[in-house]
């Protein structure tokens, strides 16, 4: 059976010294990091991850404004918006939570929020920043599962990785943090000829492609770091239920350590975020 990496157990450890960098912060500069989270729409998981954002940042010492617009908001006010929080030196930290509705440019509007304040990490700037090693800031969740991979495997030296996913949010971005930890890199997809062969050669396998239990115990190496950033709804017996992209039940007879969903990748998310959002503030005060 594989050991269960934990990720309440681990972002607990991170929003913790978070919360303590945070007064240091404070006592240094005088003033309190501040996060903007803009909510366009009625999406009751985007709510859900919102709400859990806001809770989060309370708790470790940032203070957070909400913004909620209607979920038919035209580009024009939206960018009006990121605008003003981009002018407002109280606002470190900008995100928009994703996805947009259909109409609006999600694009657009990520490459509206300044650099600097960028703590999603999804900026232009900030993605070019990440894919030439250079300073800048990195998206939540895949930094989060490489916490975890870092707290799990001694060295990811040469070790080969597969990302399952090519999204922009998290298997680009994973690609690439790991390629830095000096892992031999192969990104799979939905055109990639015998997926299952190419994973069972994984030393570590990141599933990031949002198809429920995709990933069965054929495809995993023996012993392999399992990775699962999917969140999938499933139905069981009428009752809604969380599932990953990796089928938990027989994935983690065969691999040596696995994330479940929830209580995986997810809460790291959010407190990288956090983390993002102090190292933002603390950038814009030595600028
Ligand atoms: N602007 C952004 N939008 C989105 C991001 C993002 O990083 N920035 N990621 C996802 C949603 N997300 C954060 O926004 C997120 C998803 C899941 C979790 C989480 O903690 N999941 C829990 C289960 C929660 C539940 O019960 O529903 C878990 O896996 O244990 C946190 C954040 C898309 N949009
Ligand atoms: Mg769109």
């Amino acid at each position: 059976m594989a050991t269960i990496i934990d990720g309440k157990v681990i972002s607990a450890q991170l929003l913790e010294q978070v919360a303590a960098d945070v007064i240091e912060f404070k006592a240094k500069h005088g003033i309190t990091p501040g996060l903007a989270v803009v909510l366009v729409g009625d999406d009751p998981a985007s709510q859900v991850y919102v709400r859990n954002k806001v809770q989060r940042a309370e708790q470790v010492g940032i203070r957070s404004i909400k913004h909620r617009l209607d979920a038919n908001v035209s580009q024009e006010t939206l960018n009006d918006l990121v605008a003003e929080l981009n002018a407002d030196p109280e606002i470190h930290g900008i995100l928009v939570q994703l996805p947009l509705p259909k109409h609006l440019d999600e694009d657009e509007i990520v490459d509206a929020i300044a650099p600097s304040k960028d703590v999603d990490g999804f900026h232009s700037l900030n993605v070019a920043a990440l894919a030439t090693g250079k300073p800048g800031l990195v998206p939540c969740t895949p930094q989060g599962s490489m916490t975890m991979l870092r707290q799990t495997l001694d060295d990811l030296t040469g070790l080969h990785a597969v990302v399952i996913g090519r999204s922009n949010i998290v298997g680009k971005p994973m690609a690439a943090l790991l390629l830095q930890a000096n892992c031999t890199v192969t990104m799979v997809h939905s055109r990639t000829r015998d997926i299952a062969s190419v994973c069972r050669q994984a030393d570590i396998l990141v599933a990031a492609v949002g198809s429920q239990k995709l990933v069965n115990a054929d495809w995993v190496k023996p012993g392999a770091t399992v990775i699962d950033v999917g969140i999938n709804v499933e139905m069981l017996d009428g009752v809604r239920k969380l599932c990953g992209d990796v089928d938990f039940e027989s994935v983690s007879k065969v691999a040596g350590a696995i994330t479940p969903v929830p209580g995986g990748v997810g809460p790291m998310t959010i407190a990288n975020l956090l983390a993002n959002t102090l190292q933002a503030a603390q950038a814009q005060m030595s600028a």
